[in-house]
């Protein structure tokens, strides 16, 4: 997903979407290309493992797969990892992307049998896309006009049997019929600090950067949970290495530089700081609309709910309750504050 950035200059250098081109053609050079390569996420892993391998003895396409969580956790790498494993062709689009449901139909009728239509954003797709959609994945048929006017008609086309696979950062705006297509749901979690030491040790192999132990730990610690941003830190902290010290990545090194980045200790960057300074000091620890707090820190509401919140609940510094968002006392710990006796709501903290 695109992230608004209109307010600041810079990227984020914790922002889960992908900067630039640039970046995504490095990221495509770092993706794991078997379910065997892909760290983490072990419950998807073992579930995919099985229904591929049965599929592929049976011959037939997968089962309709969705793929959610928050930004840079690894949908795109899977909708690849299944289409290669599944020994298939994947054809990629996107929800904003079709338009009309002639280019949705273009898409299907192009087809081989048991391939792979990896639709990103698919809580995206306009209500007219979605309805040509919902007879191809049933039946794998589709209804199209031919003509204009009183000539026009419909014509049924036969499909080869496919496998969509949706991705998207918000499984809770899919309508449901779209939603009850799926065979497979999965949902994509944070990854561990372990996990992510892994997925940065392999990065390091892959471009040829020299790390210690250590100094893994010390980037997957402060990646917010998330193997994009594990691999955006390295190479900021290789950079650093190559131009201050010798090019080895100690822990060391990778504190100072993560440092310079301006990611604290537990990952957290200027706008995760910004999001919990304004629920503690602006709106006295909460509870606060997500309204009012895009309005108080310029973010958009979309981006505090995907890519902001997530970890930040996730990780225990945030509630969402249902009269908004409210920080706990790890939120205030984090900032040196004293936290209050009871919550919002008047029950006791426990963790005092
Ligand atoms: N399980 C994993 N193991 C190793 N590397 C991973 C894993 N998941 C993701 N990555 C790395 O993180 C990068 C981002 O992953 P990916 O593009 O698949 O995220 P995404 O969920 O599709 O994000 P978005 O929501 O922005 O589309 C990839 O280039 C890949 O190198
Ligand atoms: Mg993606």
């Amino acid at each position: 997903m695109s992230i608004q950035t209109d307010n600041f200059t810079e990227q984020r250098i914790i922002d889960a979407a992908p900067s630039s081109p640039n970046e995504e053609a490095i990221e495509r050079a770092l993706r794991p290309k078997l379910l065997d390569e892909y760290v983490g996420q072990a419950k998807i892993r073992d579930q995919l493992e099985i229904f591929i391998s049965a599929a592929r003895k049976r011959q037939e396409a997968l089962d309709h797969t969705l793929l959610f969580g928050p930004p840079g956790l690894g949908k795109t790498t899977l909708a690849n990892i299944i289409a290669r494993e599944m020994g298939v062709n994947l054809r990629q689009t996107s929800g904003p992307v079709l338009e009309r449901p002639g280019d949705l139909a273009a898409l299907l009728t192009n087809l081989e049998a048991n391939d792979v239509l990896f639709i990103d954003e698919i809580h995206r797709l306009s209500p007219v896309v979605e309805e040509i959609l919902y007879p191809a994945l049933e039946d794998y048929q589709i209804d199209i006009m031919i003509g204009e006017g009183p000539a026009a008609r419909s014509v049924k086309l036969d499909l080869q049997p496919f496998t969509l696979v949706g991705a998207t950062t918000r499984a809770g705006m899919l309508t449901n019929p779209l939603r009850d297509r799926f065979g497979i749901v999965a949902r994509l979690e944070f990854y561990t600090v372990p996990e992510l030491t892994k997925i940065v040790t392999r990065s390091a192999a892959l471009l040829k950067a020299s790390i210690a132990p250590e100094g893994a730990a010390e980037i997957a610690r402060r990646a917010r949970g998330t193997p994009r941003i594990a691999n955006r830190l390295l190479r900021r902290v290789r950079d650093y290495a190559e131009v201050k010290g010798n090019g080895d990545i100690t822990q060391q090194i990778a504190a100072d530089a993560l440092v310079m980045l301006d990611v604290d200790t537990v990952g957290f960057d200027v706008m995760d700081r910004k999001l919990l300074e304004a629920v503690l000091y602006k709106f006295g620890g909460g509870p606060v609309g997500v309204g009012n707090l895009s309005a108080a820190i310029g973010e958009a509401a979309d981006t505090i709910e995907d890519v902001l919140e997530p970890y930040l609940i996730q990780q225990g510094y945030l509630q969402r309750t249902p009269r908004g968002r409210v920080a706990t006392p790890a939120a205030y710990k984090h900032f040196g504050a004293t936290p209050p006796r009871t919550s919002p709501n008047g029950e006791l903290w426990d963790d005092l």
